[in-house]
């Protein structure tokens, strides 16, 4: 923090729920960043907790591409000095355009500047928006900044796109592979018989996992608190199944990951992430087990292919 950014105690802030931190997201945020540096400024990036639309639509709960702790890294990978989590109450959705940003904006950030896209909605039944906010930035005195929105790329339609299996189609517009994290839990012990363990991932309720099929990505250890760390950071690329296991009667769906050339990792407990590069098929049931190991040699070999 430069002198200034203590001096005046002002900040700049961006809001949104920025699921995913797609690349749409970065322009916003990085634009945040930008002003903040030009002039000295605290820059935070304010989200919410649970996602808004939860509670605006009811019944519908939107398949989350980012956890709150990934989203947070993401965020503050950006450059932004602080990254702060609104709970988003009932109370909150009743307030309107007006409160909202009294009480979010200028007196919890003390806002020089808010950074918002173009399309950016705010306060009771979404009924304030960009030019709202300009208006009550000349009352409470702050700029805004609205960023042109890039074509196509929307949390929304990417959701739809690992919906459909498309996870090259989701790594393009969020600039980087999707990824899946839980922690290691047992599955059925086949894995080893079969000459392929993966490691099973249980996902929080309402992760967008792509839809059931083979994938190359990557394996990778996260260490996050409260969890042993294991193998921290390291990273490795694997062949992923996604599915019921089709070929077995009863498999419940599961994101499993097999790391290349590992037979020796203990991975049970530990916090993982999995990312997905490429689709490689569909989960299909094989007659037999002979059957079924000849296709995981296979897709191991595609894998390599495209992970190198
Ligand atoms: C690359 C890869 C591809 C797979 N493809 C299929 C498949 O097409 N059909 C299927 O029934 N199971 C498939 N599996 C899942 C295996 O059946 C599963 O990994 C095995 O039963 C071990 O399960 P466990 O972790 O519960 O022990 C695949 C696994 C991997 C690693
Ligand atoms: N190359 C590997 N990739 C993933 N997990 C591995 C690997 N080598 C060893 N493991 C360990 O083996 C476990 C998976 O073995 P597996 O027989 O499939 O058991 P489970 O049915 O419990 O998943 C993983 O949870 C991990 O601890």
């Amino acid at each position: 923090m430069g002198p200034g950014v203590q001096g005046s105690g002002r900040s700049v802030v961006t809001i949104g729920v920025f699921d995913g931190v797609h690349r749409g997201h970065r322009r916003v945020i990085e634009r945040a960043v930008a002003i903040a540096r030009e002039r000295g400024l605290r820059s935070v990036a304010v989200t919410f907790e649970p996602h808004p639309e939860e509670l605006v639509r009811p019944g519908t709960r939107p398949h989350r591409l980012t956890s709150l702790r990934r989203r947070g890294e993401l965020l503050a990978g950006l450059g932004v000095d602080e990254v702060d989590v609104v709970e988003f109450t009932p109370a909150l959705q009743r307030t309107s355009p007006d409160d909202f940003v009294q009480s979010v904006a200028v007196e919890r950030f003390r806002a020089a500047v808010v950074v918002v896209g173009e399309d950016f909605v705010f306060g009771h039944k979404a009924s304030g928006d960009v030019q709202t906010l300009r208006t009550l930035g000349d009352k409470y005195d702050f700029e805004v900044e609205a960023v042109r929105l890039l074509e196509h790329v929307s949390s929304t339609a990417i959701r739809e796109q690992l919906a459909a299996g498309d996870v090259e189609g989701a790594r393009e517009r969020l600039g980087r592979p999707h990824r899946v994290e839980g922690v290691v839990v047992r599955g059925y012990q086949r894995g080893r018989q079969l000459g392929f363990p993966t490691a099973n991932v249980e996902t929080p309720p309402h992760t967008a996992i792509p839809a059931d099929g083979v994938y190359a990505g990557w394996l990778e250890c996260v260490p996050v608190a409260n969890l042993p760390a294991l193998y921290e950071g390291e990273r490795w690329p694997a062949a992923i199944s996604v599915g019921t296991n089709p070929t077995f009667e009863g498999v419940p769906r599961t994101v499993e990951a097999y790391a290349l050339d590992r037979d020796d990792l203990e991975l049970y407990g530990a916090h993982v992430a999995v990312e997905f590069a490429a689709r490689l098929r569909g989960n299909t049931r094989f007659e037999s087990i002979e059957a079924l190991i000849a296709q995981i040699h296979a897709d191991v070999d595609a894998t390599r292919r495209i992970i190198g």
